[in-house]
């Protein structure tokens, strides 16, 4: 087993929402990536590499903010063109990504350009190179995982509204939180083989779930209850224009898919809403929100027959249906975009 072994997604502790949002991404990387704003040391770099090794090329590329436009999309080499008639493309680290995670730590740091350019490119999956009158373009199915913390600098509104999911970590774990992950990271340093083998199973487990909703993702139809209540949720939180309401429905449907279900439920829709909404939500809507509409905690007519179990240990990955996302614990995130009334 190699030193660089990535700490298994499967033992990750404490974590659900964020391996929630990382599963329904990687399901369907045109949901947009996933923003995790949150403290520094709480798994974000070891969640987004642990996720890449469930992904069959396991390609992880760790983007650094250093990085030109160039480094990031490839390049044409034209006077190869002009010499041998060829034209050359030089990958770039889009290429590298390509059905894989490609990490962006402390992406509000990043140059808006770059920033806008990854988010085109991972929401359309294709990545375009135009130099000089002669493109090039190639498949770049990527998991676009971004973090931030929010003491360094802003992103954009516009940019932030094009991440697909967001989520937003706790500042303070429970003293037994804390010893399960230090006793944890603990037992994987001393020995990474051992770890990881007892892990395997489960692991094994989630990368065909996985790859199974990816499969299953195209027969899954959108029906009319869904973009209703979609649209109501979208609408009650006050959204600008309809991307959230797109992810939404993409990010529903992944999260059925993942559950080996081949239709999508309110319940499919409620787990996935707060991630969506989280950062694209308007001030505070709750006192304008319509009476009917369907909302996660609310609407006693509209909510789902069987609310999911909250998950709180990431071990259960694997083992647990996806839909056991804690939708309350996320309905106080407080959303970047949020002007004082
Ligand atoms: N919930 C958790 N489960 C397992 N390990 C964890 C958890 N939280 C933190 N750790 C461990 O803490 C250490 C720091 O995690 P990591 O480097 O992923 O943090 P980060 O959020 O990316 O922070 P930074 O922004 O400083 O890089 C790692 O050894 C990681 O395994």
């Amino acid at each position: 087993m190699s030193l660089d072994t990535p700490f298994p997604f499967t033992a990750l502790h404490g974590q659900p929402l964020l391996q929630t949002a990382l599963l329904l991404a990687t399901v369907d990387p045109l949901i947009g990536g996933v923003l995790v704003e949150g403290p520094r040391g709480t798994a974000k770099s070891t969640a987004a590499r642990a996720l890449a090794a469930l992904l069959p090329g396991g390609r992880f590329v760790n983007l650094p903010l250093s990085a030109s436009e160039e480094q990031l999309v490839g390049s044409l080499d034209l006077e190869a063109a002009l010499q041998g008639g060829q034209v050359r493309f030089r990958p770039g680290m889009l290429a590298r990504a390509h059905e894989g995670v490609l990490y962006v730590d402390e992406v509000n740091l990043l140059a808006d350009g770059l920033v806008d350019l990854l988010l085109d490119v991972c929401a359309s999956g294709v990545n375009r190179i135009e130099r000089d009158g002669i493109s090039h373009a190639h498949a770049a199915r990527i998991t676009l995982v971004g973090t931030m913390n929010p003491e360094e600098g802003e992103l954009r509104p516009q940019l932030l509204d094009r991440f697909g999911l967001f989520v937003r970590l706790g500042d303070t774990l429970a003293p037994a939180e804390r010893q399960a992950i230090v006793r944890a990271r603990l037992a994987f340093d001393a020995d990474p083989a051992t770890f990881a083998a007892r892990h395997a199973p489960a692991q094994q487990a989630l990368a065909a779930r996985i790859a199974a909703a990816r499969a299953a993702l195209p027969a899954i139809a959108f029906g009319d209850a869904d973009h209703e209540r979609v649209a109501a949720l979208c609408h009650a939180a006050a959204v600008e224009g309809v991307r959230a309401d797109l992810v939404m429905l993409r990010a529903a449907r992944a999260h059925a898919a993942l559950d080996g279900r081949g239709t999508i439920t309110a319940a499919d829709i409620d787990a996935v809403a707060e991630l969506v909404l989280a950062h694209r939500r308007k001030a505070d809507d709750s006192a304008d929100e319509p009476a009917d509409a369907p909302h996660p905690q609310g609407g006693q007519s509209q909510q789902p027959d069987n609310p999911p179990p909250a998950a709180d240990s990431a071990d259960d990955w694997g083992a647990l249906p996806p839909q056991a996302v804690p939708i309350r614990a996320v309905k106080n995130v407080r959303p970047l975009s949020a002007k004082k009334p």
